[in-house]
């Protein structure tokens, strides 16, 4: 008998929840994450310089905002410019291959289907009003926008999100392409499944703990059905 733990994983789940930047699209290919975190930090402007440390180090807008988490009038200030931002990027993201046919594996297997983000919630429902995708998704989970720290690695949206659809995190699975969407997911206590959409990141995600790591969405949508 084959055994095949990514088919099982589903077989089991009640829902699926995708991680929205990597599963579904590339948020920011027209317009591109590290061109808005230099933008962010000019926005800023002169800081004290134990923030600046934090912010010079912060590898994307997301990282950057968290490092303002404890100075809540730049906190609330980024929070904007990024959702802007985020708006603008959604405009010319580019679909995942593969993940249209995953959101309809989705559907007709009957499971429910959430996208949880660290993302502007308003940006990730233009993009799947955009695409045509809109009735697939059950509900959408961004960021708190009135708190950085909730977003992955906590496992505050991943169980915000469940409690929407209605279903034990244990009766999800969650797919990510980042070690915190994967610490994420295994804090709230769901099945998790990593998205290798780059060399050298397997390693990574299978290492954070993820059940089964796929290379292809397509791959994954092949399973769900
Ligand atoms: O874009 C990011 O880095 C985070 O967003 P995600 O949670 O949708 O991946």
């Amino acid at each position: 008998m084959t055994i095949d733990p990514l088919g099982q994983l589903f077989a089991s789940a009640e829902a699926v929840l995708f991680d929205f930047d990597g599963p579904i699209c590339s948020v920011f290919d027209g317009y591109p994450a590290q061109r808005i975190t230099v933008e962010l930090r000019q926005l800023a402007g002169a800081v004290p310089d134990d923030l600046n440390e934090a912010m010079q180090k912060a590898a994307g807008p997301h990282e950057l905002l968290l490092a303002t988490a404890g100075d809540t009038r730049l906190a609330t200030q980024l929070e904007r410019a990024l959702q802007a931002a985020e708006l603008a990027a959604v405009e010319s993201a580019l679909p995942t291959p593969g993940a249209v046919a995953a959101l309809a594996a989705c559907r007709d297997s009957g499971k429910l289907v959430a996208i949880v983000s660290n993302n502007y919630d308003e940006s990730v429902a233009r993009y799947l009003a955009r695409t045509g995708l809109a009735a697939q998704v059950a509900h959408i989970q961004g960021r708190d926008p009135s708190d950085p720290t909730l977003m992955k690695p906590s496992p505050h949206l991943i169980e915000k999100a469940a409690r929407a659809l209605d279903v034990r995190t244990s009766a999800c699975v969650f797919i990510g392409d980042q070690t915190s969407d994967v610490e994420a997911g295994r804090a709230a206590g769901a099945h998790t499944v990593g998205y290798a959409n780059k060399p050298g990141k397997a390693d990574a995600l299978a290492l954070a703990g993820a059940e089964v790591v796929v290379d292809t969405m397509t791959e994954l949508a092949a399973a769900i059905r």
